[in-house]
């Protein structure tokens, strides 16, 4: 799924009306009848009182046509108008004039902080108050009526954003956000939806179409690209028929140290589940019996060194490398990182004590082989890219160093992104049971075999992300968040191929 910046969307609205020949009050009342069968669907004509906060644009005229619609269906609707600003949108005037025709009851004017309105727990707000028009930050008493919709705990609903949320630029004043229960976003969601800074506010989102132009939108660069399981299954290479394991490539993972020796085991398992053909680690010398013995699979390589890696020796060209799980930060071990991005060809999946001895010696960074996939968490990512000032410049400073240095860059979080250059890919599977040690270990194990199965980096990369956070789905799914550990995720990696196929159930791709 693609993800616009709100200039598209407000594009898209254009051109849909001229295409289709529509008024966008017609738009609009295509868009509120969505959200009204959202709430019908579920609240199936329950008394309930439904406070609907409008404001004067044309969030605001969506607010309207679905309190029109609720009221036509008997439901116990009180509409507010926040009047913020003279300038009432046309839209916003017209369903302003129609909601007179189905109650007697007017909207309620709202001037300041007197207006509030008392709402029990258990009634429902529908927050209309701003969409994606937002162009300043909410100040005085309509920042202190967010403040009071905030504290207040009915269940509440955005429509298209929470209000004091920009779409697609960072958060100016987080205590000016409507804090919602549920989004309920139109044609496409935005990417402040996905982004740790913004993303709390959004809680779980759905996306409705409203049949805004197919045409402007499949040929519109985005933003960025949601990837779920339909995107997957497109990304997915079958295997061959006549296949043999060298088919499948000869993956090394360089990784462990003393104490951390668990980090190859991990990192050789989910290479293989993942699919490699062969899989070596090359460890210290430590770690020997416990790489043999945990997987009998796996051809194991040691250093001369007992405890730490000194000297990456190995005597076969692997088709792709993951190094830097559990290495340490020895002086030996920069060393013998050095020689091996000078003196080796394959692809490489750089993770954890890679990263941290890349920022520590910067003198690396010239050394990465070009198309590398680095997968820092926000930790390693500061020694990168140096601190940023909020989500939005994050992003901006990791995609200048990727076209620098010509890698890709996974940030791993709630929503992992991956950057390539200007591109973007969110990630939808995954939950917060996978905040977990090891499974960072995990995922290089997945993109390195994925890379030596033929992936090229940008597919390793996105498809792996995926796949391995749908395993984890799959994991939590039948152990819950708190009992799963990284090693459950390399065991249900099986389970997420076979997943990727089965169409008869929805991978819930918006549920964290
Ligand atoms: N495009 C689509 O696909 C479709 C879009 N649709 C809907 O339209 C929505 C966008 O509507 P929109 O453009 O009228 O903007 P909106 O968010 O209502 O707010 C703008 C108003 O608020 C005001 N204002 C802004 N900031 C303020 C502040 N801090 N404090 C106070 N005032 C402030 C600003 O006033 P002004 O700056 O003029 O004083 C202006 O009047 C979109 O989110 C979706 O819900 C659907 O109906 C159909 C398909
Ligand atoms: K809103």
């Amino acid at each position: 799924m693609k993800i616009f910046s709100s200039e598209q969307l407000y594009e898209a609205d254009k051109i849909t009306t001229e295409k289709q020949q529509i008024t966008s009050e017609e738009l609009m009342e295509r868009a509120g009848t969505q959200i009204f069968q959202w709430l019908h669907q579920r609240l199936q004509g329950a008394p309930v009182p439904i406070h609907i906060f409008c404001g004067i644009g044309d969030n605001g005229g969506d607010g309207l046509v679905v309190g029109r619609l609720l009221i036509e269906q008997g439901y116990n609707v009180i509409v507010y108008v926040v009047n913020c600003s003279d300038k009432r949108s046309e839209n916003f005037l017209h369903n302003y004039d129609k909601i007179k025709n189905v109650t007697k009851k007017w909207p309620i004017l709202m001037t300041s902080e007197d207006d509030f309105p008392e709402i029990n727990p258990e009634e429902i707000i529908v927050d209309a108050i701003f969409g994606i028009g937002l162009n300043r930050c909410p100040d005085g008493w309509v920042k202190e009526l967010i403040q009071y919709i905030n504290k207040r705990k009915a269940f509440k609903l955005a429509i298209d954003i929470p209000s004091g949320l920009y779409s697609n630029s960072p958060l100016e004043d987080k205590e000016a956000v409507l804090s919602a229960n549920h989004t309920l976003t139109f044609q496409a969601p935005k990417l402040s939806f996905f982004l740790p800074e913004t993303a709390p506010f959004v809680s779980n989102f759905d996306v409705l179409d409203i049949g805004l132009d197919l045409e402007f939108l499949h040929k519109s660069e985005p933003l960025a690209h949601l990837i779920s399981k339909p995107e997957a299954q497109r990304f997915y290479q079958p295997r061959e028929k006549f296949g043999h394991k060298g088919t499948y490539g000869h993956a090394l993972l360089v990784a462990g140290s003393y104490g951390k020796i668990g980090a190859a085991v991990l990192s050789t398992k989910a290479a293989f589940r993942i699919g490699a053909g062969l899989v070596t680690a090359f460890v210290p010398k430590c770690g020997y019996p416990i790489l043999q013995t945990a997987i009998p699979e796996a051809m194991v390589i040691t250093d001369k060194n007992e405890e730490y890696i000194s000297s990456i020796e190995v005597d076969f060209e692997p088709s792709a490398i993951g190094v830097g799980m559990g290495l340490g930060k020895n002086k030996a071990t920069v060393e013998a990182l050095k020689k091996l991005f000078t003196n080796t060809e394959s692809p490489f999946v750089i993770d954890a004590d890679a990263l941290n001895n890349i920022s520590k010696n910067k003198e690396l960074l010239k050394l990465l082989p070009k198309n590398s996939v680095l997968t820092p968490h926000p930790g390693e990512l500061k020694g990168l890219i140096g601190i940023w000032k909020n989500d939005y410049d994050k992003i901006e400073k990791v995609k200048k160093f990727s076209s620098k240095h010509e890698v890709v860059v996974i940030i791993k979080g709630a929503y992992t992104l991956t950057v390539y250059g200007d591109k973007l890919y969110l990630n939808s599977s995954g939950n917060p049971g996978m905040a977990t040690a090891g499974s960072g270990d995990a995922l290089t194990g997945v993109i390195t075999g994925l890379l030596s199965q033929g992936y090229d980096p940008l597919l390793a990369s996105v498809f792996g992300v995926y796949i391995h956070g749908r395993a984890g789905d799959i994991a939590a799914g039948q152990m819950g968040y708190e009992a799963l550990m990284a090693g459950d995720i390399i065991e249900f990696l099986a389970d997420a191929y076979i997943d990727l196929f089965n169409n008869t159930k929805n991978d819930e791709p918006y549920e964290k």
